[in-house]
């Protein structure tokens, strides 16, 4: 499969933007997860009339992607509404932790400029609570 590069990738992110569903909050996300191998997964955030059961882009991306067989990612492209810096909310932070534990996982986003912004999610996410944490502690 073809390699995919981050402008490319953000632009499945964009497209996935479309798909959004958030009446509630009108704030449209979308993701584009790439998994090695070259499969781009796409996520979008989806609300719910229950507003606390709203997933967000991120995590509808990893949650398909496990789903289709994915455990494996290089970079996820996020896509929100032009005019302000994105970044992931610490429980996509998390989820994306758990299938990056070296935190290499690129994230790559906009600036509020609109201008390509790439971090990694151990970067945003330093000393993620991990499987290790797991099996170091001592069960009650
Ligand atoms: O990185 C983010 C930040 C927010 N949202 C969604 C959740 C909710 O539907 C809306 C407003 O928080 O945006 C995402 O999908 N990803
Ligand atoms: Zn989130």
């Amino acid at each position: 499969m073809d390699p995919i590069d981050d402008a490319a990738l953000m632009r499945q992110a964009e497209a996935a933007r479309e798909r959004a569903h958030a009446p509630y909050s009108r704030f449209r996300v979308g993701a584009a997860l790439l998994a090695e191998g070259g499969v781009v997964i796409p996520g979008c955030n989806v609300e719910n009339a229950s507003y606390g059961a709203t997933i967000c882009a991120e995590r509808t991306a990893v949650v398909a992607a496990v789903a289709a067989g994915h455990r494996r990612f290089t970079a996820i492209a996020i896509a929100g509404p032009a005019g302000i810096a994105l970044g992931p909310c610490g429980m996509c932070r998390q989820v994306l932790s758990e299938f990056s534990p070296d935190g290499s996982l690129r994230v790559l986003t906009r600036d509020a400029a609109g201008a390509p912004h790439a971090t990694t999610i151990g970067q945003l996410l330093p000393a993620a609570f991990t499987a290790a944490d797991l099996d170091t502690a001592t069960p009650d």
